[in-house]
């Protein structure tokens, strides 16, 4: 969150709401470099982690299997990612971490192009020369060629507009954006590039556009500057901070930064909640955190005169008075609950809104039903197709499992004996809905969900009508899982972050998907740890 928070006093108590990975780091964090205070969670759920399942479940005939429900991989470049990654360390659990590497066939992405073929996004001359023979590829050559050379239009300094608006401007066509950042749009934040704000999702590229005019001229110079970003400890400067802040081994966070961001994905054995688990069960156990499961809190108020944030559940139950509050949960749902009301100004509670996924996993035991040329991380799907199934992406979860290779072999013995062939078998994610179903969406049924998998599947990958009627499906809709970035976010994140400061003079801080730098999960841990760092810092009354 920017702007300042306030320094706790000597055993302060603190509350966190959620319990998902946001609230979990925070926590964590907060109550190592301050074991003085008193941490209490508040979960609305009986289970911790969020958005973040992975669901041990068994298959047809009994075996059992785990699907993932939420996120399964992270960016390896990121310092959310090196945090995760050393505080699995601490926890004894690092033989979890798995990484895939650049070559590996479960880093290929693919398109789905208008007949329904993939193509996959160039990471060679040979694919790059594949892509550019597909209708997918149009206005990309001259709107490469011609990039440095348009102007900037109207747009003034600060001013917002969709990314769509903004890559169509900077291309000097529509094509691009709506053939190929519509899917990485969809493959994000389950949205709609015309309603995506540029500045929020791609803000880098939008200031480049603002200093020199132009993008290509801005990553060119960006590329030697960057440089300055790893410490000549070889640590980023977040990194850096959380080396000093636990007194770490500067060597062995250095080693991970080198390591991680060779590697496109990392991943967890026994799927992300591997890492939720294990610290939702590390923190049962410290004196000084409490975590409160099926508590859903309702709204928050400040003592004018004390400061002191006091936290209602339902029935308007007061379940704490707080030194310091910490929100995690999606803006979208403080309306329901009424989580700021007389607190902060209706209009700027009523513009938050969010994406649905509806999640479908297939698994089927057998065999491997992708064709070799399929093998890849998954597809996704343009905006520039009639999308009757609103199918967003499918992701090749069995492809991506066969590749990872562990972080740290087991002991020296697993490095020199072969590998035992593992059963073959396919598991796959359908992602669908998010934008395509409309502001005031009804969820449709599993059925409706499971049918448009089928017909995506099979006319997508070829998977006979057999093998899809008698595999396992397992369905479930992510109600309001992703916040939805309108053009204006920034502007209103701003606002959000001001009002919040002078209302609850730095007592109150955001933190979660909304707050952070992005919607990833290294993105929010990273915030966690910065948040939890500056309040330790903070600033006296
Ligand atoms: C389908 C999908 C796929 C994704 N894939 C990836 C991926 O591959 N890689 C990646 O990096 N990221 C991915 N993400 C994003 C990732 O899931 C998020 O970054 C992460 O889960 C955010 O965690 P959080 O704790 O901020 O929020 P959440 O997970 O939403 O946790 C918030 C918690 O607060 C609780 N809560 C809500 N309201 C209240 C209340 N009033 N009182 C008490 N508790 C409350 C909720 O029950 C929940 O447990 C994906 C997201 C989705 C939806
Ligand atoms: C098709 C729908 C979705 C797929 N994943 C998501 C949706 C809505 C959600 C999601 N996926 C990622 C993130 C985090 C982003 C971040 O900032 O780290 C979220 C919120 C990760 C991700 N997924 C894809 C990319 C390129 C990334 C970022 C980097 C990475 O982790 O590799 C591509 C992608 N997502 C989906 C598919 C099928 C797909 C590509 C084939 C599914």
């Amino acid at each position: 969150m920017q702007g300042p928070l306030k320094c706790l006093p000597s055993n302060a108590r603190i509350g966190v709401v959620g319990g998902g990975i946001s609230g979990l780091t925070f926590t964590y964090f907060l109550a190592k470099l301050r074991p003085d205070v008193h941490v209490t969670v508040f979960e609305s759920k009986p289970r911790t982690g969020g958005w973040i399942h992975s669901l041990d479940t068994k298959d047809g005939e009994g075996n059992p299997i785990m699907l993932e429900q939420g996120p399964r991989t992270l960016r390896g470049v990121s310092d959310g990612t090196v945090l995760m990654a050393d505080i699995l360390k601490d926890l004894k659990k690092h033989t979890s971490l798995q990484y895939v590497r650049k070559s590996s066939r479960a880093n290929k992405k693919f398109l789905l192009d208008t007949n329904n073929q993939l193509v996959q996004v160039p990471n060679s001359l040979i694919t790059l020369l594949k892509f550019c023979s597909n209708s997918l590829s149009n206005g990309v050559v001259s709107g490469y060629l011609g990039e440095r050379f348009r102007g900037k239009g109207s747009r003034s300094q600060d001013e917002d507009e969709s990314l769509h608006s903004f890559i169509s401007r900077r291309m000097g066509n529509e094509k691009v954006s709506t053939n190929l950042l519509s899917a990485v749009c969809h493959g994000i934040y389950a949205d709609d590039i015309k309603r995506l704000s540029a500045r929020k999702v791609m803000g880098k590229l939008v200031d480049f556009e603002d200093q020199y005019g132009s993008i290509l001229r801005g990553s060119k110079r960006d590329k030697s500057q960057n440089k300055k970003e790893i410490t000549p400890s070889g640590l980023t400067p977040v990194i850096s901070l959380y080396e000093n802040a636990f007194s770490k081994d500067r060597y062995k966070l250095a080693r991970l930064i080198k390591d991680f961001a060779k590697y496109p994905m990392i991943g967890l054995a026994g799927g992300l909640e591997t890492f939720t688990r294990s610290l939702t069960q590390e923190l049962a156990k410290w004196p000084n955190v409490n975590l409160e499961l099926q508590t859903q809190v309702q709204n928050v108020s400040k003592d004018p005169l004390s400061s002191h944030i006091t936290v209602n559940a339902t029935d308007n139950v007061a379940v704490g008075v707080f030194d310091h509050l910490r929100i995690t949960t999606n803006p979208s749902t403080w309306r329901e609950t009424g989580l700021f009301s007389g607190q902060l100004p209706q209009e700027l509670l009523e513009r938050p809104h969010s994406n649905t996924v509806l999640l479908v996993n297939y698994y089927w035991p057998h065999a491997d039903l992708l064709r070799k040329e399929q093998q890849g991380f998954g597809y996704l799907v343009p905006q520039n197709r009639t999308n009757p199934e609103q199918l967003l992406g499918v992701i090749f979860d069995s492809v991506i499992e066969k590749n990872y290779k562990p972080y740290y072999p087991m002991d020296t013995k697993a490095l020199f004996t072969r590998p035992l062939r593992r059963p073959e078998y396919t598991k796959l994610t359908i992602m669908l809905g998010g934008h395509y179903l409309g502001e005031r969406h009804t969820t449709p049924t599993a059925n409706t969900a499971i049918s448009a998998a089928k017909y995506s599947l099979r006319n997508h990958l070829g998977i006979s009508q057999d093998h899809l009627d008698n595999g396992t499906w397992k369905f479930v809709a992510a109600q309001n899982c992703l916040p939805q970035f309108f053009v204006g976010y920034p502007q209103w994140k701003q606002q959000v972050e001001e009002d919040v400061l002078n209302k609850f003079a730095g007592h109150l801080s955001l933190g979660g998907m909304g707050f952070a730098k992005g919607p990833g999960v290294p993105d929010v841990v990273t915030d966690s740890f910065l948040d939890a760092y500056k309040m330790v810092q903070g600033f006296q009354e």
